[in-house]
């Protein structure tokens, strides 16, 4: 490499990057920064190049949440940058630590307005959408702006940054590296341990509880509490659940498990231990009927503006879920908390008439010579059992929510999903990131709506041959493929019934299978598995299955089309 391009903006933000061990790239490249991808990938950076921003942003969120270290994206100006931007949003909201850079125009172009190629004020337009927004305008900056970049995007609450970068710097030059001042951050997400009385509050509260119980969110995965909140739950057996991204922290098939009487357990329950969890819609923001008017809450979570934030929070444990628990576990376990015998022989009770009725449903679908949904996912959930290291990524509404109950995790942090946004289009970004971060098996369980929205990565992961099944349960139809209201139109939510979306693994060298009934699906799965190829199975269920926005229908405002 000629001498001054390693003083150049472009490779002092890659050593800066690599001093802090990011060294995989996710992104889509272009004017400005085609050359600076290059030069990456020869310092000994990986890049990964997608067909759309969005998902290779969505790439680096899930790249941080699986690793706990800032995914890095990289998107062109305008376009590119706004493409990325929801992703980037959509990490934040999620509490994903990632950093999103995109080549910028020069400030004096854009603030006289004088209308450059690809033109807006990034900097500004970022800042709503991400946890914090950095401009780097001269190469001596640069060890300071990763720097910045990285500790803001893990510590405390974990989110999106994104790092602006103007044509200018990417040339700009310094006499000599050290000038540019690169350092590994120290201590990037310093721990943040509660108060000796707010453990004590808590204590107090469970030792009185007659029906406690503990609700696992994805901030519980991401801030890898499983051993404590295993020994939590082995030692005191309160009963848990564990919202979608939390499954496995607690493996689902432990008779702790209070997942499958989910309105029993939170609706009776007179102490909540919330560990990682939002009171958000996701919870009916802590509301009536879903949790009783005098239940008490208990919280774990890092950042304190989100205590009260929809109920009161009668014992708040500020601190980082780790250590939280550190020092949570031990004072539980001295006071001889036990979850009381008729509460958990209750809750086992109801687990059973639930666990009853879905078995039958999954039978009766096996049963069935055409798919289903339930027969179209149980050979996942049977595949899951058998290779439990394997990671699952879900989209779509009725797809999303019949497989979230119907697959049941071992680990932790091996599914992703929609999120707190419940975005679609996350999939295939999440797939990738997934097995490029991991090296494991992965299968994508989509709606066929969801895959639309970022089916062409189909393409990017075959070209880097990633061990990606994409399972595509095609009812033909957002939620189902035959509801329309006005007989010569297709309705808002049709979509093509009759497809072969296994053709697009096709065109890219990648397997596919067209599946019709319970056998076919497991031999496709079973067969996509051992291969290792990308592969496309497209599962046909009829157009008629589905329910309006799966289990959350109840969201939606209803109009009286009847009369019309
Ligand atoms: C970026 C964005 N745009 C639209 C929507 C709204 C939506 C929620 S769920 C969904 C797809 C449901 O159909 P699918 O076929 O995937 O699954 P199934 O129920 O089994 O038929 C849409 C379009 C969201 N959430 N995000
Ligand atoms: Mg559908």
């Amino acid at each position: 490499m000629a001498d001054n391009t390693s003083l150049t903006g472009a490779s002092l933000l890659v050593d800066a990057l690599q001093a802090n061990g990011l060294n995989n790239m996710y992104g889509v490249v272009g004017i400005p920064v085609t050359d600076f991808a290059r030069l990456a990938e020869l310092k000994g950076m990986k890049f990964y190049g997608f067909r759309r921003e969005d998902s290779a942003v969505n790439a680096a969120a899930a790249a941080g949440f699986l690793t706990g270290k800032p995914g890095v994206a990289l998107t062109v100006s305008a376009p590119g940058f706004l493409n990325g931007l929801t992703a980037l949003a959509q990490a934040t909201k999620n509490c994903f630590p990632l950093i999103m850079i995109s080549g910028s125009s020069d400030r004096h172009v854009i603030d006289l307005d004088r209308g450059d190629y690809e033109g807006i004020d990034q900097y500004n337009v970022a800042k709503p959408f991400c946890k914090a927004a950095y401009r780097v305008d001269r190469a001596q900056d640069m060890g300071l702006a990763v720097a910045r970049a990285v500790r803001t995007a893990v510590s405390g609450r974990p989110g999106g940054v994104y790092l602006d970068l103007p044509a200018a710097t990417v040339t700009d030059t310094v006499a000599q590296k050290s000038d540019a001042n690169i350092y590994k951050v120290v201590d990037a997400a310093p721990k943040q341990l509660p108060s000796d009385d707010a453990i004590d509050r808590a204590v107090e509260l469970l030792k009185n509880a007659k029906h406690p119980v503990i609700l696992l969110g994805k901030g519980a995965a991401y801030g890898r509490g499983e051993d404590e909140i295993r020994e939590l739950v082995d030692k005191t057996k309160i009963p848990f659940l564990p919202m979608s991204m939390a499954k496995g922290v607690v493996p689902d098939d432990s008779p702790s498990s209070a997942a499958s009487a989910r309105s029993l357990s939170l609706g009776q329950a007179d102490v909540v231990l919330l560990i990682g969890a939002r009171l958000n819609w996701m919870l009916s923001n802590g509301e009536a009927p879903l949790f009783r008017e005098d239940a008490k809450f208990i919280q774990v979570e890092i950042d304190a503006t989100e205590f009260d934030s929809n109920r009161k929070i009668d014992a708040p444990l500020q601190g980082d879920i780790k250590s939280v628990l550190q020092k949570l576990v031990p004072a539980i376990e001295e006071a001889g908390i036990k979850a009381p015998q008729d509460w958990l022989d209750l809750i086992a009770q109801d687990s059973k008439k639930n666990n009853d009725k879905f078995s039958a449903r999954i039978s009766a679908s096996e049963a069935k010579p055409t798919l289903g949904y339930y027969s179209a996912i149980e050979p996942i959930n049977d595949l899951m059992q058998k290779h439990p290291d394997t990671y699952i990524v879900s989209e779509g509404a009725n797809t999303l929510d019949i497989g979230r109950n119907l697959i049941g995790m071992q680990k932790p942090r091996h599914r992703l999903d929609t999120g707190t946004w419940g975005v679609m289009g996350v999939g295939l970004g999440y797939a990738i990131a997934t097995a490029v971060e991991t090296g494991k098996p992965v299968i994508a369980l989509e709606g066929d709506s969801a895959f639309g929205f970022d089916g062409m990565e189909m393409e990017t992961i075959c070209r880097y041959h990633l061990p990606v099944t994409v399972v595509i349960v095609n009812n033909g139809g957002i939620y189902n493929g035959d509801v329309n209201v006005v007989p010569d139109q297709l309705g808002p939510t049709v979509l093509s019934h009759d497809a072969h979306y296994g053709d697009i693994s096709k065109a890219f060298g990648g397997d596919s299978y067209r599946v019709n009934n319970y056998a076919e699906m497991k031999d496709a799965l079973e067969k996509a598995y051992k291969s290792g190829n990308p592969t496309i199975i497209d599962a046909q269920i009829p157009a008629s299955m589905g329910k309006e926005s799966g289990h959350i229908g109840n969201l939606n405002p209803k109009l009286d089309l009847s009369a019309l």
